[in-house]
């Protein structure tokens, strides 16, 4: 049994349980959704799901939500609906293929909840959560539950969140009453006859998560959160009065954990733990093993190894046990929406109920608050791969274009891109085939876009040399030169983009670059790159576009190979494989080669306010999801009203479906999320330590919050600048720093492809002024020769003494 209070919450729910934390001992909770909006109930739950296990809604009227929303609210937190219409849970259960379980009536009793009987449940009987006092709730519980023990007291199990038993210890009404008032671990300890506050002395204190009572209401079920260095709760030291917990898959767990932090070197744990491609081949293994057992015994033992292995796995990522059977809770209450409106049994035969798509479900965005900190931290965390783990897989990649050049090249693009070339590079010129099927207004806009990126990037030039004397005599300059060979990768994955095309080769032709080499992977179609792509080419002058992508195309611009010269630079965004890729030639001195910077998968932060236009703020959100489903999309609304948040989320929902890369955006908006937000000052607080690609301002004078940026790659200010444009034809560059190195990195801009060159001269007036300090200091690192050279000239120009040591 359930605790005997359902707490009802209405507008002032979550700051209720801040005021009233002893309110979660109740273990459910009932909104009211008079009261409470789809996004305020979602988000009571994902505050506190993981404290109160039963959420339930009460849903008076049957307009309140639509069936979408039904389904979005139970699979996302909510255990059950209230309702008092039974035509309307009919509709639910057999239209919209709810679960009947999941469907509570309030009159009549045609479904019965697992967890409340309710045939004779009144509304009016609940107690509204803020009326609701510690007394109230002693006194409930205690009318509940008897006991036939002569002292009164009330047998009480102890025991911890996975329901496994601590102990067997004894309450009192007085111990029950600070229990709930502390939320601790209380009791009534019978052979000293007093309170018993558990862990006052040994500091093994508990956190009370909730009490139940048992079937017949003789007894309390008091689940705890055990704390102590050990976790003890047993005055043996050991974590339950009825020993260790050092058996089956929570034991195995403890043991792996432990050996993670201490296995012996050399030891196979050890192994396991520092060669994952050992890991991932174990439970490869074991699974196939498994597969092909026959016997009881087999199976258990084959079943035995791939536990064994697959903990491991969880232990080596920082996954706990808890964290899989949570996702399994949430597998099983997931419900997918069953589409069609007739009842199953008026369907013509024929005309079958499509079947349940796994992908049909509301695009939203999640939603928390900014000062839920374990969860901001989890929305703002990109979802990359460990950098281990891609560089294990791009290093024999490039290693291999390194060592056998073209042949290897060919061949990862086969593998890859599904292209056999014949050779790896298309030369310049140009055939005038590509450029045939070209529109006049496909051109013109290339045009209009290379102009303005060309106008911008001009501008940047630096042509003049800088000359400052130092000391009379002593005369430092410094001039620009242009990078002569560069790499330029336009991305060609899931998007031809020869908007990136024309964003890396105009800079480099501006700088005045001698050398510029495109490389793109080839269509699976026909093999060749996009026309657009060598428009661009032939305008920005490229001799040559290596037919390549991913890791195997950097590698072959940074080494060179038969065909493709080796270059100085590379920029140009990509995937993590190009990104990855990058970052290990620039590491390597052998290759001589440097990067323009970590430009990943895109990723826009857009920060709005309740002025902002909805489908303004879902467009640019979704402009970028639409990227790739490493993408990640963050909104910060400043003060938003639940409404405005409903309308944004809609919007994203609606706008969404009637896009053609929807697919793409539904994997990217899972790990997207809206911030709500208390002020501006905070919501700047949070994307400057973001620090995202693209940052949007969708408020009231956006211009006058510029200056409040401290770490971003582009910023887009005022409702009437989608971030589209900047990616296409305003004039600034779209290959920015993603990751967060907007924090250290610039965007691309002219100077990537500049070099600066010092240089000096010294007249003996200036050596007389600074030869001292050079040899001061030289003597000072032990550099004689240093010093020497500079006490040899003075010597002979007589600025020294004779006797000068
Ligand atoms: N930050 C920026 O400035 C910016 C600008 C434009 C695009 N982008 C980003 O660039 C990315 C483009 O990615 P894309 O994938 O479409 O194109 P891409 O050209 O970057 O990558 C495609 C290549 O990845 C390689 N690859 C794919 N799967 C692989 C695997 N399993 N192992 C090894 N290599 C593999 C293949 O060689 C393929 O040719 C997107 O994430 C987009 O958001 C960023
Ligand atoms: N938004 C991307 C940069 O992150 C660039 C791009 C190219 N085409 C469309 N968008
Ligand atoms: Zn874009």
């Amino acid at each position: 049994m359930v605790f005997p209070i359902l707490p009802i919450y209405g507008n002032d729910a979550a700051t209720l349980i801040k005021d009233k934390p002893f309110l979660t001992i109740a273990g459910q909770a009932l909104l009211d959704s008079s009261e409470l909006s789809q996004v305020e109930i979602k988000t009571f739950a994902e505050e506190f799901g993981s404290s109160i296990k039963i959420i339930s809604v009460l849903v008076k009227e049957t307009s309140r939500f639509t069936d979408d929303e039904i389904v979005d609210l139970l699979n996302n937190g909510i255990f059950t609906l209230f309702l008092s219409d039974k035509s309307y849970a009919d509709h639910l259960s057999q239209e919209v293929g709810v679960p009947k379980e999941r469907l509570t009536i309030l009159k009549g009793s045609c479904y019965k909840n697992h967890f409340i009987v309710v045939d004779d449940f009144k509304i009016d009987s609940l107690i509204p959560a803020n009326q609701l006092t510690v007394e109230i709730f002693v006194k409930s519980l205690i009318s509940a539950i008897k006991t036939d023990r002569e002292d009164k007291l009330l047998t009480t199990l102890v025991v911890d969140t996975h329901d496994r038993c601590l102990g067997l210890v004894y309450s009192s009404v007085e111990s029950i009453k600070i229990a709930i008032e502390k939320k601790a671990g209380v009791y009534f300890s019978r052979s000293r006859n007093e309170i018993w506050i558990k862990g006052l002395t040994s500091g093994n204190t508990q956190q009370l998560k909730c009490i139940q009572l048992d079937c017949d209401g003789d007894a309390l079920k008091f689940v705890v959160e055990q704390g102590g260095e050990n976790s003890s709760f047993c005055h043996l030291e050991t974590e339950s009065c009825f020993g260790q917990f050092d058996h089956g898959l929570i034991g195995l767990e403890r043991l792996l954990q432990q050996r993670l932090k201490n296995a012996p070197e050399g030891s196979y744990t050890h192994r396991l733990f520092n060669d994952p491609e050992l890991l991932t081949a174990k439970i490869k293994e074991e699974a196939e093993e498994l597969t092909e057992a026959k016997t009881k015994s087999e199976i258990a033992w084959e079943a035995a190894d791939l536990f064994y292995f697959a903990l491991a796995k969880l232990v080596s990522e920082g996954v706990s046990l808890s964290d899989v059977e949570t996702n399994l809770q949430t597998k099983h209450l997931k419900i997918t929406r069953r589409r069609g409106d007739a009842k199953a049994k008026f369907l013509n035969t024929n005309d079958k109920p499509t079947e349940p798509q796994a992908d049909s479900g509301l695009i939203h965005l999640k939603i928390l608050k900014s000062k839920e900190n374990v969860a901001l931290k989890e929305a703002l965390t990109r979802p990359i791969q460990n950098t281990n783990q891609i560089m294990k897989l791009v290093n024999p990649i490039v290693e291999s274009v390194r060592n056998n050049g073209d042949k290897s090249l060919m061949e990862f693009t086969q593998k890859f891109d599904g292209v056999k070339l014949k050779t790896p590079v298309l030369e310049a010129p140009f055939p005038k085939e590509y450029f045939d099927g070209l529109t006049d207004e496909m051109k013109e806009s290339l045009d209009l876009s290379i102009e303005n990126v060309r106008k911008f990037h001009a501008a940047q030039l630096q042509e003049t040399v800088l000359k400052v004397e130092t000391k009379p005599g002593v005369l430092c300059s410094r001039f620009p030169r242009p990078i002569e060979k560069v790499g330029l990768y336009i991305p060609g994955g899931t998007a031809v983009l020869p908007s990136t095309a024309l964003m890396l080769g105009v800079p480099a032709q501006v700088a005045g670059c001698k050398e510029i080499i495109f490389a793109s992977p080839p269509r699976k179609s026909d093999g060749k790159v996009s026309p657009e792509v060598v428009y661009v080419a032939s305008k920005v002058g490229a001799s040559m576009i290596v037919l390549a992508g991913g890791a195997q195309a950097v590698a072959a611009m940074a080494y060179g190979t038969e065909s493709v010269p080796k270059v100085d630079k590379i920029a140009g965004p990509g995937n993590q494989f190009v990104t990855a890729a990058k970052m290990y030639v620039q590491n390597d001195t052998q290759a001589l080669c440097s990067i323009d910077m970590p430009a990943g998968p895109s990723e826009v932060l857009v920060i709005c306010d309740e002025d902002a236009d909805a489908d303004f703020v879902a467009s640019d959100l979704l402009s970028q999801a639409e990227h790739g489903i490493d993408s990640q999309v963050i909104l910060l609304g400043v003060d938003l009203s639940s409404k405005k948040v409903e309308e944004i989320q809609a919007a994203v929902h609606s706008q969404a479906t009637n896009l053609s890369r929807v697919d793409i955006i539904r994997k990217c908006i899972s790990h997207s999320s809206i911030v709500l937000c208390e002020s501006y000052e905070e919501a700047f607080q949070i994307s400057n330590q973001y620090a995202p690609e693209h940052l949007i301002l969708q408020i009231s004078n956006a211009e006058d919050y510029v200056k409040d940026v401290d770490n971003a790659g582009s910023i887009f200010v005022g409702a009437y600048t989608p971030e589209s444009c900047g990616d296409y034809s305003s004039g600034t560059n779209h290959t920015l720093p993603t990751y967060g190195y907007a924090r250290q990195y610039s965007g691309l801009n002219t100077s990537a492809f500049q070099k600066f060159i010092t240089s000096q001269s010294i007249t003996p007036e200036g050596l007389d002024k600074i030869g001292k300090a050079v040899m001061c200091i030289a003597k000072v690192e032990g550099l004689d020769g240093h010093r020497n050279a500079v006490k040899i000239r003075m010597s002979k120009l007589g600025l020294l003494p004779e006797n000068f040591k």
